[in-house]
């Protein structure tokens, strides 16, 4: 049975406690994972501020970055057994993994490797009160230890979204995998170790959170920062955490975007957006869209046109040819949605398709699938048009003008993302601005350069990540006044 071990001052540690890790495929245990106790938490700890007082510390940015991009050089290499390990971890489509989940793994480290190399610090001359000179200019040094708390819907992808910064700007991390997902922060430990990232610079606790490896990872004083990525209510307890010694978090939490598509837009690109934003990834992707407006006069063709794509969805395991949608991460979180789709119907929808659990051959039958499901005729005060469910499924409501839409779209406590379609550009700027989130989309979904800012606006997170903007969270910004 394969063991995920922790990886703690360059050393895979195996602990007394284990936890079965299971594929949602079919719910099979594939390995047992070694949670992380305060004991784990504290040696990690310790050699973090090792490793920055050391080597990592002395280590030229020249030599940090090219360091950096031997990570993603080894990652590429490994291309394929990262590949297994997210698969079996996720039990999501071959075609998604390997074209997202793993290469953006890789694309984290040099591009942020590269960011920090290029980019400048403010300086200024100024006259000073007895007529002199003065010249101030801006020195970046690092956070400190940073804890990376991740969620299990893009294991990698998340993880070294945060590691690849922290890391370019010489902090040492500290990364708590979702229990969900152990196999590939475990996997990149061996990439350090090949590539000769000094030992305490990357290390992994595995564990749950509430009692366990994220809570005393967060709670530790001697943290210098928290970057996370999952529900909005764990940010709360993780911020809560925070408090005390006033550390700095940075935060991209739920969502309860909305898709906007007005009558001008071409349909069928609408459509094949829609599709993904609502269904990708069995729906947990934080960007997706759960309620979609579309106006009026093709409100009856775009459902019907989304329904047949939803329903063209092919179901199943991530090696299957052809198949669009793996299942949920776990029994519990297929509870959780089913209780939605079981909710739905209470509150009066109209299920255009789905709403259950599809039959599935016998061995697949123990695995967390559902089907994609569509609702109309709720009214907005719905539990399922207010709360982050993480399935997929959306509600599809009518609306007639433009500034319906936009109050539409802002009434929800949530602020993270938003697509829009339409031919008309001013529509398109209109709506950029007055949506309220942190991400505009425009006849396209999910479309990335790792250059801009990344984040969400209201509950939906605190802080932006991506490009220079990263640097803002990892690194302390220090103005050096000289009087000449
Ligand atoms: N990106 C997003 O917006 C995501 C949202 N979700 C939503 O959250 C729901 C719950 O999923 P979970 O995996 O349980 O998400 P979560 O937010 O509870 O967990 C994410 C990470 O935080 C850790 N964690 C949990 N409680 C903690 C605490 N008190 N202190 C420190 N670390 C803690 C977990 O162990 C995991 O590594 C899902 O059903 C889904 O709706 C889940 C994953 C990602
Ligand atoms: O950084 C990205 O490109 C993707 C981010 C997606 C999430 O944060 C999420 O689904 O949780």
């Amino acid at each position: 049975m394969k063991q995920f071990l922790n990886f703690i001052n360059g050393e895979f540690v195996a602990t007394g406690k284990t936890f079965d890790k299971r594929t949602p495929v079919d719910n099979r245990v594939i390995g047992q994972v070694h949670e992380a106790g305060m004991a784990e938490v504290d040696a990690a700890v310790a050699a973090a501020h090792a490793a920055m007082k050391g080597e990592w510390g002395r280590l030229s940015v020249v030599r940090r970055t090219e360091l950096l991009h031997a990570v993603a050089d080894e990652i590429n290499r490994r291309f394929d057994e990262f590949l297994a390990a997210e698969l079996a971890d996720t039990g999501k489509p071959h075609s998604l993994a390997s074209h997202i989940d793993i290469p953006r793994g890789a694309a984290n480290f040099k591009v942020f490797a590269d960011i920090v190399k290029n980019v400048p610090t403010e300086s200024f001359t100024m006259t000073t009160p007895d007529g002199g000179t003065a010249v101030s200019y801006a020195l970046r040094t690092p956070l400190g230890v940073v804890a990376v708390v991740c969620p299990w819907n893009l294991p990698l992808l998340l993880m070294t979204w945060k590691v690849g910064p922290a890391l370019a700007c010489g902090n040492a991390v500290i990364v708590k995998p979702s229990e969900e997902t152990p196999a590939t922060a475990t996997l990149l430990a061996e990439v350090m170790n090949t590539v000769g990232i000094p030992k305490g610079v990357y290390q992994v606790l595995h564990g749950f959170g509430p009692g366990s490896a994220g809570e005393f990872l967060t709670r530790h004083p001697d943290v210098d920062g928290i970057t996370f990525t999952g529900e909005t209510r764990t940010g709360e307890a993780i911020m809560a955490a925070a408090a005390k010694g006033v550390r700095p978090v940075s935060f991209e939490l739920g969502g309860k975007n909305a898709g906007i598509v007005f009558a001008d837009a071409d349909i069928d690109k609408a459509v094949a957006g829609i599709t993904r934003s609502a269904f990708e990834n069995c729906g947990q992707v934080c960007l997706g869209t759960e309620r979609v407006y579309v106006q009026r006069p093709i409100f009856d063709t775009f459902v019907q046109a989304l329904k047949a794509k939803a329903e063209a969805l092919v179901i199943g395991p991530p090696d299957q040819p052809g198949v669009g949608l793996g299942p949920l991460i776990s029994a519990e979180h297929k509870r959780k949605v089913m209780d939605y789709y079981a909710l739905a119907v209470a509150e009066g929808a109209t299920v255009v398709t789905g709403g259950g659990a599809p039959a599935m051959p016998a061995a697949l039958a123990d695995g967390h699938w559902v089907q994609p499901t569509i609702w109309t005729g709720l009214p907005e005060s719905a539990r399922v048009i207010r709360e982050e469910i993480f399935g997929p499924c959306c509600h599809i409501a009518p609306f007639d003008t433009e500034a319906e839409a936009i109050a539409l779209a802002n009434a929800t406590d949530y602020g993270l993302a938003t697509t829009v379609w339409t031919q008309d550009l001013g529509t398109a700027h209109r709506m950029a601005a007055a949506i309220e989130v942190g991400l505009c989309w425009i006849n396209s979904w999910f479309l990335r350069d790792l250059r801009t800012a990344f984040g969400g606006a209201k509950a939906s997170g605190i802080g932006r990540e991506g490009g220079v903007h990263s640097l803002e969270f990892y690194t302390e910004l220090r103005n050096v006044m000289i009087k000449l």
